[in-house]
């Protein structure tokens, strides 16, 4: 499985240098989707750069120094932890998003965990971000389980063609 993600995401990223930074708030499975990628040896075959920053709230303040040229933000949520979505919300409304650093960066939600019972479907995560609320970005959600890889390579897809059509169309990263 790892080897055929593998694959792919080499082939969705090719050779442009992307910037794409996974956040979320801790236990969310950031780790878990890295560690299902492979993404450690496909960082040493292509320039795409993937951070994966702990989630832990005494590491969010720090969440801010990946931000810089950042093309893709992956927003990784647990879809089970109904109390907290509002704390992902704020996270992601306004520590993340609104930076001006990250206000050319497309965004890809993962609803993570959708294999445990009771989990908020992708639509519930949608409205719990208030993804309908955003104006001018592009963004997509998607359910996933980190743990068997369901729905990464959807996501990763999405966010390579969009990534790629931007660029196309001449509106890379904004500079500061
Ligand atoms: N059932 C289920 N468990 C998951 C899934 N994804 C991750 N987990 C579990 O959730 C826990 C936290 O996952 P991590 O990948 O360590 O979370 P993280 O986002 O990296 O957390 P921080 O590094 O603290 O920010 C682990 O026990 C994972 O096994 C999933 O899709 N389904
Ligand atoms: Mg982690």
């Amino acid at each position: 499985m790892g080897q055929v993600f593998r694959k792919l995401f080499d082939t969705f990223f090719g050779n442009s240098e992307m910037r794409v930074v996974m956040l979320g708030l801790d236990a969310a499975g950031k780790t878990t989707i890295l560690y299902k990628l492979h993404i450690g040896e496909v960082l040493s075959t292509v320039p795409t750069i993937v951070w994966d920053v702990g989630g832990q709230e005494k590491l969010r303040p720090l969440w801010r120094h990946y931000f810089s040229n950042t093309d893709g933000l992956i927003y990784v949520v647990d879809s089970l932890d109904r109390e907290r979505i509002s704390q992902a919300k704020q996270e992601f409304q306004v520590a993340i998003i609104n930076d001006p650093f990250m206000l050319n960066s497309v965004i890809l939600v993962f609803a993570n965990k959708q294999d445990l019972r009771g989990a908020m479907t992708p639509m519930e995560v949608c409205e719990g971000l208030g993804l309908f609320d955003l104006k001018n970005r592009k963004w997509h959600i998607q359910g996933t389980c980190a743990l068997k890889g369901d729905g990464l390579y959807e996501g990763l897809d999405w966010l390579s063609s969009t990534l790629k059509e931007r660029e196309a169309a001449g509106s890379g990263t904004s500079s500061f």
